[in-house]
């Protein structure tokens, strides 16, 4: 019968987790394809026991609804982090694999690279083409990139946008700790306020510290695309084609870079 031809599952789902230093990323994969992503806190070993025995997540850190995955029990679990207790945590779960630089295909990678700059930018020079520079504005903003031999030429690693007010904030006795949701539009460059002193003096050294990552990489590879990827990707994608537009046409916002990448290594075409 048709319909049963239909109901032969071949799906094999997978969840993919990326363990960020702000907080967890995911996605399940069905057929060897993304199907959805999402991201909650750092879980605690409970949350990780109750995947393994229902299945189940919670969606957020707020909701109590889980998610139900898939019928194969323990759902596969592919992890990277760059977070060692996590990483501690979560490789007892009973069906794990763990993403290591072993298993990126990439040439002249040192051995303390992070393995979320690795899997991305991966990820970046497959769907985009190599050469490639990656931005990710998580935790950290990071500077990858890669030759057109796939080999690492090097980059760069700062504290991101929420760690730069958080650093003002928890660290001076006066100055309010700024929350990046809230801020929808460049502000004033020389301010009459400390809220948009504390963005001007963030958001304008940031963008300009972006610009001339992005102009020096452009003159050492002039055809190459920029992926921008992390939490905050959006917010530097939007405020970085009014600064510089004319890099907008080579400017990728992709919020599951990583995800890409993962994809990429576990099913090949390399
Ligand atoms: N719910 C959230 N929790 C933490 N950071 C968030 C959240 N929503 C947006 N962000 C932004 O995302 C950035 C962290 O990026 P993300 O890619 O999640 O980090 P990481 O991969 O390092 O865990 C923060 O600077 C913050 O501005
Ligand atoms: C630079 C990072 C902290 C970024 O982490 P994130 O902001 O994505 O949570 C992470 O990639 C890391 O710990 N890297 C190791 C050092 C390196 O890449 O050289
Ligand atoms: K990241």
């Amino acid at each position: 019968m048709k319909q049963n031809t239909h109901q032969q599952r071949t799906d094999n789902p997978w969840l993919g987790l990326m363990i960020g230093n702000s907080r967890l990323h995911w996605a399940l994969f069905v057929d060897n394809t993304l199907n959805s992503a999402w991201d909650t806190d750092h879980l605690s070993e409970s949350d990780m026991q109750q995947l393994a025995k229902t299945n189940t997540i919670p969606l957020s850190p707020s909701s109590s609804r889980p998610i139900f995955l898939s019928p194969n029990l323990p759902i596969t679990l592919v992890l990277a982090s760059v977070v060692p207790s996590q990483t501690k945590l979560w490789q007892t779960y009973p069906n794990v694999r763990l993403i290591t630089l072993n298993n990126i295909p990439l040439k002249g990678m040192y051995p303390t690279l992070g393995i979320d700059r690795a899997i991305a930018l991966y990820g970046a020079g497959k769907t985009y083409g190599f050469p490639i520079l990656v931005i990710d504005a998580g935790t950290a903003l990071t500077f990858t990139g890669a030759d057109a031999n796939q080999c690492l030429v090097g980059g760069a690693i700062l504290p991101g946008l929420s760690l730069q007010f958080t650093s003002l904030g928890q660290n001076t006795g006066q100055l309010p700790l700024l929350e990046t949701r809230l801020i929808t539009s460049l502000p004033p460059r020389f301010a009459m306020n400390t809220t948009e002193a504390i963005q001007s003096g963030v958001i304008y050294t940031l963008l300009a510290g972006i610009k001339d990552f992005i102009q020096a990489w452009l003159s050492l590879f002039p055809e190459s695309k920029i992926a921008i990827t992390g939490g905050d990707g959006n917010f530097f994608k939007n405020f970085l084609q009014t600064y510089i537009p004319e890099i907008t046409e080579k400017l990728i916002l992709e919020n599951n870079l990583i995800f890409l990448g993962m994809e990429k290594i576990l099913i090949g075409n390399n």
